[in-house]
């Protein structure tokens, strides 16, 4: 592992946190709002990629310091920047006290991939210095705070699968009757959350369609109570998927390799460029994913499973 900082260790108590990624298995986009965000009817599902959130003492008191390991960190910023800094300060500014921690951060969630990894850090980063500093908020508190910095950060705290309104902050927790095995094919690069939203705004607008109200889908909803596989493939929907197809036209041949090779259901994480196939099985899932990458058709193919819980301490030491 690369420290790429090569600050010194904090001494002193620490608090580890394992958060998930998400897929979103239904992304309904409204019109935009006068705020500039969209309304969603957002179905988030929580998947076992995790990014682990450290945080310690501060190098120097009151100060923030952020370290990152792992996959691709060297494209996480690591100035007052990172959502995990951001989301310290914020729950410091909230008690109203000049904490300071030292953050590390072990990603394993693809950055700018479209499975909210930075949001990931952030409700991280939340739970970490609730428990580091004994502020003792609840879920629902830092679900509020995590809202104002990023519209998936409430999902990443709650995890499981939700239904999000809004701007995908406002959450309704769903039954899901069984487990999902999802292969994710990672691309080179990545995808601007903004601008894919605005790609999409401006494909209806070349295109004469008026976005009308976000809608629920019964039929989703029912084959995640049912742990249906097949049920759930046929309806997965992603309205931002031709934006990012239109950013990376690339990614089509990848949805195509994964239908080709038998998955139940292909389409684009979120805002992308990570596309999400679901398989019958763990044993597919495997399989789909080595064929995606004896194909050469992804920078690497991960298996996964969901749903699983949100953002959780896995480690404390006083
Ligand atoms: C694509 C998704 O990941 C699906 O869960 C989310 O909608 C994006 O959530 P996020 O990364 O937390 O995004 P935010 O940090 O809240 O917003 C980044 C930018 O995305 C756009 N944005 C985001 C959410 C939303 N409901 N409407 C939007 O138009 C806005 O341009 C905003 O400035
Ligand atoms: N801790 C962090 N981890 C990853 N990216 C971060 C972090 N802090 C800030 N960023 C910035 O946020 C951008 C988006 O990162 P992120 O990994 O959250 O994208 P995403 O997975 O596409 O998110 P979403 O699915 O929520 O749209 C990155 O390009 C990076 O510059």
């Amino acid at each position: 592992m690369i420290d790429v900082t090569g600050l010194p260790v904090a001494a002193g108590g620490a608090v580890t946190v394992r958060v998930p990624a998400k897929v979103n298995v239904r992304l309904a986009v409204g019109p935009p709002r006068a705020d500039g965000f969209h309304d969603l009817v957002n179905v988030f599902h929580a998947v076992s990629l995790y990014d682990d959130v450290t945080a310690a003492e501060p190098v120097e008191p009151g100060a923030y310091s952020v370290r990152v390991t792992g996959l691709s960190a060297d494209q996480v910023p690591l100035d007052g920047g990172n959502l995990a800094v951001r989301a310290a300060r914020a729950l410091a500014a909230h008690a109203g006290r000049a904490y300071g921690a030292d953050l590390q951060i072990r990603k394993a969630i693809p950055v700018a991939g479209g499975m909210a990894g930075g949001s990931a850090d952030a409700a991280g980063a939340l739970v970490a210095c609730n428990e580091l500093w004994g502020l003792g908020l609840t879920r629902e508190e830092l679900m509020e705070i995590g809202g104002d910095i990023g519209s998936d950060v409430p999902f990443a705290l709650l995890g499981g699968t939700a239904v999000g309104t809004g701007r995908g902050e406002r959450l309704a927790p769903a039954e899901v009757g069984g487990r999902f095995h999802w292969v994710f094919a990672l691309a080179e690069g990545g995808l601007s959350t903004a601008e894919v939203y605005a790609t999409c705004d401006r494909l209806r607008a070349e295109a004469g369609v008026t976005a009308g109200p976000p809608r629920a889908n019964a039929a989703l909803m029912e084959a995640l109570r049912a742990g249906d596989a097949a049920a759930l493939g046929r309806e997965l929907a992603n309205d931002l998927q031709p934006a990012a197809l239109a950013l990376m036209p690339g990614l089509a041949g990848v949805l195509a390799a994964g239908r080709e090779r038998g998955a139940l259901g292909a389409i684009v994480s979120g805002s992308g460029p990570t596309c999400a196939f679901l398989t019958g099985s763990a044993a597919e899932a495997a399989a789909l994913a080595a064929g995606l990458e004896a194909a050469g058709v992804c920078r690497a193919a991960l298996t996964a499973y969901g749903d699983v819980p949100g953002a959780a301490v896995v480690a404390a030491a006083p």
